[in-house]
């Protein structure tokens, strides 16, 4: 059985509440507000970027006695390998509080030259973190098995060059994985609807990861206006 945290996110929706360099919404305490909100929604998991964040939401989580697992990731750029993308970062966002911290898990070079196998024993060495891979291919996740980590998600599928960026959640993607990597899958990227969720689950995701569709206002705004100027 896979540890507790990861029992504790079976079946259900974790939510991602990230805001972009920029934008009004970048601020920990409104990122802390949007996860409790969501945890209120029901959630039993939140994805949050940056170590003021995981910080923060981990701390209001804390107080308020909430023991939803929250998933940490350190963005740094937008190109190449750069979600949480050496063991530095890895290390940081598990001292900021995260159960789990999410990492790039696909076979491109890292930037500080280490390999994934290397970065996961680094942070089980320094923490005791849980390692989520985010994968962009069956052969990411391969690795990612063989490297060790804990659970791998679909979150790079349509953003590294390996797999088509599908309008809707890499369902295709998921079910590869859900076949051939005997770890818990999560499906992250592009779930757009409930009913893309529930389609998830029933591919045998261990847990479906929301974003955008639900935390991110100038995207779903965008959805509308284009809807009404088509
Ligand atoms: C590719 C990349 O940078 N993904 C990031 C990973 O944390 C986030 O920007 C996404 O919002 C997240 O994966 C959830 O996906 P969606 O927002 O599509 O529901």
């Amino acid at each position: 059985m896979p540890p507790d945290p990861l029992v504790a996110l079976r079946g259900g929706l974790v939510v991602s509440c990230q805001a972009y360099p920029g934008e009004a919404m970048r601020d920990p305490r409104t990122m802390t507000q949007v996860a409790l909100a969501a945890v209120r929604g029901g959630a039993v998991g939140i994805r949050v970027q940056g170590v003021a964040d995981v910080e923060h939401v981990t701390h209001a989580f804390a107080e308020l006695g909430i023991t939803v697992p929250v998933t940490g990731l350190w963005k740094d750029g937008t190109e190449g390998v750069f979600i949480t993308p050496t063991l530095r970062h890895a290390v940081a966002i598990a001292h900021a509080g995260a159960t789990i911290v999410a990492i790039d898990g696909t076979r491109r070079p890292r930037p500080d030259g280490l390999s994934l196998t290397e970065t996961v024993a680094g942070l089980r060495e320094h923490t005791s973190a849980l390692v989520m891979a985010d994968c962009g291919s069956l052969d990411d996740a391969l690795a990612a098995l063989d490297a060790g980590v804990d659970v791998v998600g679909t979150t790079l599928s349509g953003y590294t060059g390996e797999r088509p960026r599908t309008d809707g959640p890499d369902l295709e993607l998921l079910a590869q994985l859900v076949e051939h990597v005997d770890l818990p899958v999560i499906a992250e990227g592009r779930v757009h609807s409930p009913a893309q969720a529930r389609a998830a689950l029933d591919a045998g995701a261990w847990a479906v990861v929301v974003g955008t569709a639900i935390t991110h206002p100038t995207s779903i705004t965008g959805w509308f206006v284009d809807a009404l100027t088509a």
